[in-house]
């Protein structure tokens, strides 16, 4: 039985129950599922995309008063007398989503610049704010709030029933997380994956994520509105107290202790918080005498508990315990046969791709790259060497757009680069790998080779979310499996990019930089970690790519690798080229064998 079967026999649980449930647990149900909207929004944020956010709910108080406004305010209503009532409610809806999209777009351009924990601090301010607004302005009732609300009807079906307008949240709910299922597993989807912990490397794989970051943040507070206009009309009354920030910590609690990172486990915390909340509400009052808030004193001990125990929230601990008799979906159904992807014109043979023409890089006093000149040409691999600290990782920054050089200029294929962000420098043909491997550790290999191939693809969130990238998809797995089967990586194509050895995972790097299609390869000590015949494959794939007319530059401490391969060599030493020419050049250079390679001339053999 694979995970799909499980959805399905829930739905069809749910769906056959539902007529005969007691109506206290279909109100119950009613809520988990509005719950379950705004968390399923934080895993997406939060878990996924590593944005912490405490003021969720002021989100589902713009959606609720949005609706409460057009629907619950009586001049309003004489305003819009010559609509039909039935259709007030739905007028609050597009209201409230714009209202909402404008409002995060705007919080969003402010908020995600912070970083650390600015952000969520960020988040309680906004979520304050908009908490008073709500409780404040005359307009949506002040601290009172609307009352008088309609019940939702749709195509003449009226809603009015709890029962009846389960139905429709629950399948409104079914819907939302299909579609972000769609959209995780997508090409915009790996983009979202890094988010959290590979904004440098998914820049230089072309992916825009200050964009990504917006849209997300967007996205969340989208669904967190239509919560609230399904509780305005569930309730048919709105006022400020269910949008405080309180509320806001929980709908942050019920995504943490499901599990931050999975779409279900905002339905589990959901559920769970819920649940506990209605019993503690029972319970703590006739326990301790008095009432009061305590459940959340309850809620803060639970926390603390599933984070000590669980920092991954329940769903994991569930899907892992019934992996035996549950496994988890492939992707099936029919494939979808495959588009063509965007082909790059490599340049001529010996054209220069990429010039660095007196690059030099001050941090404060130290001078880490000082007037450095080098080219990389079309069908070479140029080699830059130098001891540690030489300048030689500073210098991959300045290249790839990482890092802006203090003075000098870097153009790539002749275009001039000042100021341009990584992602331009890939979207002019640059694949890099990095000295510090940068993969998206729990997603498998084809995962993280597929992410290269981003700027091969144009479809966007709402194709994929929709499915209908499906073609375009297909080309973009196949391009990544035949780049990992060239890199001879095929046997862990599915395997987790973090459950390889080290020297693996930088081979990983190389498919996933080959998979962008580039004319410029920048390798960061690629053959680090690499038994002696993964570095002879390697230097074997490098040749290979050299003949194919690419311009490969390559920092490296293996120089046995190096000489064997490079045609050209740069030497760095405390910033500075000492040396530039052919591998026998460089080795017999005096200052090379005086600074670098530690000996002084008298002591270098002979003939080198
Ligand atoms: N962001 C920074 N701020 C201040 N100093 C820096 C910064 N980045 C690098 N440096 C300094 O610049 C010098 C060059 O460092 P860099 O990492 O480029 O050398 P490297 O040749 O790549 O060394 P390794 O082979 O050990 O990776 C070092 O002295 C380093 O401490």
């Amino acid at each position: 039985m694979t995970s799909r079967h499980v959805t399905w026999i829930f739905i069809a649980l749910l769906a056959l129950a539902w007529g005969f449930l007691p109506p206290f647990t279909v109100t119950l149900l009613n809520y988990i599922g509005l719950y379950s909207m705004v968390a399923v929004g934080l895993v997406l944020l939060t878990g996924v995309g590593g944005m912490t956010s405490f003021g969720q709910a002021a989100f589902v108080g713009l959606g609720a008063y949005a609706t409460a406004w057009v629907s619950g305010n009586p001049q309003v209503g004489e305003a819009l007398a010559a609509i039909p009532p039935g259709l007030l409610p739905w007028l609050g809806l597009l209201l409230g989503l714009a209202v909402t999209a404008l409002v995060a777009w705007a919080l969003g351009a402010v908020t995600l610049r912070l970083s650390g924990h600015y952000l969520p601090l960020g988040t309680i301010a906004w979520g304050l704010s908009l908490y008073y607004i709500f409780g404040n302005l005359q307009v949506l009732g002040g601290h009172t709030g609307l009352a008088g609300l309609p019940s939702l009807g749709l195509f003449g079906l009226d809603m009015t029933s709890p029962r009846v307008l389960g139905v429709f949240i629950w399948a409104l709910l079914l819907v939302m997380i299909w579609a972000l299922h769609n959209l995780l597993d997508s090409r915009e989807g790996r983009a979202i994956r890094s988010l959290k912990t590979g904004r440098v490397m998914a820049e230089s794989m072309g992916v825009d994520t200050a964009r990504q970051r917006i849209k997300l943040f967007v996205l969340a507070a989208l669904l967190a509105a239509v919560s609230g206009w399904l509780y305005a009309h569930l309730q048919r009354f709105v006022n400020p107290t269910p949008f405080n920030l309180n509320i806001g910590i929980e709908y942050l609690f019920m995504a943490v202790v499901g599990g931050s990172g999975y779409l279900w486990g905002a339905v589990l915390g959901a559920t769970l918080i819920t649940l506990l909340k209605a019993e503690l509400q029972d319970w703590l009052p006739k326990l301790l005498g008095t009432s009061g808030n305590f459940e959340i004193v309850v809620f803060g001990l639970l926390m603390l508990l599933v984070l000590q125990r669980a920092a991954d929230g329940l769903w994991p601990l569930i899907a892992g315990a019934t992996r035996r008799f549950i496994q988890p979906a492939q992707r099936g159904g029919k494939q979808a046969a495959a588009a063509p992807l965007a082909q790059r014109a490599l340049p001529a043979l010996g054209t220069v791709v990429l010039d660095a023409s007196d690059v030099t890089k001050r941090f404060a006093g130290l001078v880490a790259n000082n007037a450095v000149n080098l080219d990389v040409k079309a069908g070479e691999v140029h080699a830059l060497i130098g001891p540690n600290g030489a300048g030689k990782s500073t210098f991959f920054n300045m290249i790839s757009g990482v890092d802006d050089p203090t003075t000098g200029t870097v153009s790539l294929m002749g275009q001039p680069m000042a100021g341009k962000p990584s992602r331009a420098f890939a979207r002019l043909g640059l694949g890099r790998t990095f000295q510090h491997v940068r993969l998206l550790g729990q997603r498998s290999v084809l995962e993280n080779v597929a992410l290269g191939a981003h700027l091969r693809g144009q479809r966007g969130w709402v194709a994929a979310m929709l499915r209908t990238d499906r073609a375009e998809e297909a080309a973009l797995l196949a391009e990544a499996r035949r780049q990992i089967e060239r890199c001879g990586l095929l046997d862990y194509i599915d395997t987790p990019a973090a459950s390889l050895p080290l020297g693996q995972q930088r081979i990983v790097e190389i498919a996933r930089a080959l998979a962008g299609q580039p004319s410029l390869l920048l390798l960061d000590e690629p053959a680090a970690g690499l038994r002696h015949l993964e570095k002879q494959s390697l230097a074997k794939l490098l040749s290979q790519l050299r003949a194919e007319g690419l311009a490969i530059l390559v920092v490296e401490h293996d120089m046995e690798f190096v000489m064997n391969l490079a045609d050209r060599v740069t030497v760095l030493e405390f910033g500075t080229v000492i040396a530039s020419g052919t591998p026998a050049a460089v080795q017999a250079d005096p200052r090379v064998l005086a600074a670098y390679l530690g000996v002084t001339c008298e002591q270098a053999p002979a003939g080198t």
